[in-house]
This record gives C-alpha cells, structure tokens and sequence, in this order.
C-alpha cells in the first residue's frame, strides 16, 4: 500500500490505562475509502484503538499514549493540533445510539450550526443530505420535528450516522453500531456502511466475525493488546497467517 491510499496510520503506538499497557506497540496503516474491521476477544484493545485514532481517549483519566498517529500526513498528537478539527474529520459512532434529546432535524443541523452554518436553507440541504445518506430519509422526511427519541433503536442509531456525516468527516470511525439493534437494523446499517465507502473511510470494531467478513475489506485481529494480523478480509478469514487468528476465528479459543 503507498502512502497515498492510506488515511490513516498508527507508528509504534503504545497506550497505558494507568498501569495497565492496552496497547502494544501498533503500527498499522488504515486504507483510504476502505472498511477496515477490528476484531478479537473481550478486552483486546479494539475499543480503545478506535478511540487512539480521532483522540477520545483525550477523555479519559491517567492515560499515556506513546507513538504516533498519523492522519494524512499530520501527527494527530502534536501539541498544535486541533482536536475538534480532527474530531469534525474524523467522526464517530458509539455502541448504543446516543442522539441528543432534541427534534430528528435538530440532531442533525446540531455539527453543521457549531461550525457555522447560520443559513436555514444551507441547514436544510446539509440535513436532508445527510439523512439521505444514512438511509433514513424516507423514514424521517415527514417529521423531522419529531422528537429523536420517539425512533426505534435501529433509526436512532442511522440518525446518529446521519448527525456524524452532516460535518462531512472524511473518517467515520464506528464502535459496534450494531450491538444493540436487531437483525432488521444491523442489515440495513450493514448496506449502509458498504454505500458509504464509496465517499468516506470506515473503521468498524465488531464482536461478529461474521459481520466483519461481510462488511469489511481488510481485517485486523487483536489479541491483549497486539495487533496479531492485519489483511485483506478474505485472507484473514480464509487463510489466517497466524495460528492465534484461526483459532480464533474458528471459535477454539480459550
Ligand atoms: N477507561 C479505562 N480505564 C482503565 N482501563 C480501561 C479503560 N478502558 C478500557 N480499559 C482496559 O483496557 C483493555 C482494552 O479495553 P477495550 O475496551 O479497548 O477492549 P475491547 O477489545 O474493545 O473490548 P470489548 O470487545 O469488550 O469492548 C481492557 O483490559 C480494559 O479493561
């Protein structure tokens, strides 16, 4: 892979929760307008490497980060870096859906008016785009001044979708979006994420390999804290370089 198709990459990157080392010593590089899964057991680092890479372990207490993270070219822990820019580049979805308690129009118009969008009909276009584009807009159309509470699960989690793609992140970084929705829900946030390749980079850290063989381009497979392989999906999950991958992946783990 060159430089050039790689949007993102991780350099030795090493990361402590107090004592506890989390990450040891990544180096990946994640493919331009590719699905890149992350994958491995309960408590692997998979979580906690998606946070590494639009800086929202930031928020969390007695961290050390060591290494680099590279977003196109730039360290994202430099000091003079601005973390809401990165964070505007490079969005994220969370586990459960977690829209703000206001109307559906609200949830979306909320990222575009914080960067300065103050024209209606400009909020109105970024809105409908960006509903369009999470697959929700026909559902929603007719009352976008509902409350976003008043949607089911699987809607609420394509609004959040729709909420992170209204400040056109060039990055969508996604922590188990399907974890909490139903089989109806997960295949259409599925179809989505493959249509959303075409114009973004996805990230995805799922607990369903088999979600991960069928969304994703390249795989990554992290065991305590080490990224164990990292390839193209079918040859992580066809032909596993490493013995720790294939048991894995076949369920004779542990
Ligand atoms: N905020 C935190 N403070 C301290 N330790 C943490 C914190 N977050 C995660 N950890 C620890 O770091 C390790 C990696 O956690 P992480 O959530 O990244 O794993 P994961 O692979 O995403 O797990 P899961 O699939 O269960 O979500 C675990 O041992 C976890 O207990």
């Amino acid at each position: 892979m060159t430089e050039n198709d790689t949007i993102i990459t991780a350099r030795h990157l090493d990361l402590y929760y107090g004592e506890h080392h989390a990450l040891k010593d990544i180096e990946v590089g994640f493919a331009r307008h590719r699905v890149t899964a992350l994958i491995g057991p309960s408590g692997c680092g998979k979580s906690t490497l998606l946070r590494c890479l639009n800086r929202m372990n930031d928020l969390v207490e007695n961290v050390r980060i060591e290494g680099e993270v590279r977003f196109d070219g730039t360290d994202i822990y430099a000091p003079e870096v601005d973390v809401v820019e990165i964070r505007k580049r490079i969005g994220m979805v969370f586990q459960r859906p977690n829209p703000f308690p206001k109307s559906i129009y609200e949830n979306v118009a909320y990222g575009p008016r914080v960067h300065g969008v103050r024209n209606r009909s400009a909020l109105d276009a970024v809105v409908e785009k960006s509903l369009r584009d999470a697959a929700i807009w026909d559902e929603v159309k007719d009352r976008l001044d509902a409350p976003a509470f008043s949607l089911s699960g699987g809607q609420q989690q394509r609004l959040c979708i729709a909420r992170t793609l209204a400040v056109e992140p060039e990055v969508v970084l996604m922590d188990e979006p399907c974890s909490a929705l139903d089989p109806i829900a997960t295949a259409k946030i599925e179809g989505l994420i493959e249509a959303l390749k075409t114009r973004y980079t996805v990230i995805i850290v799922t607990h369903n390999m088999q979600q991960a063989a069928r969304v994703s381009d390249s795989t990554g497979f992290m065991y305590l804290g080490e990224l164990v392989e990292f390839g193209e999906t079918p040859q992580v999950f066809e032909a596993p370089r490493e013995e720790l991958t294939e048991r894995y992946i076949t369920g004779r783990f542990g």
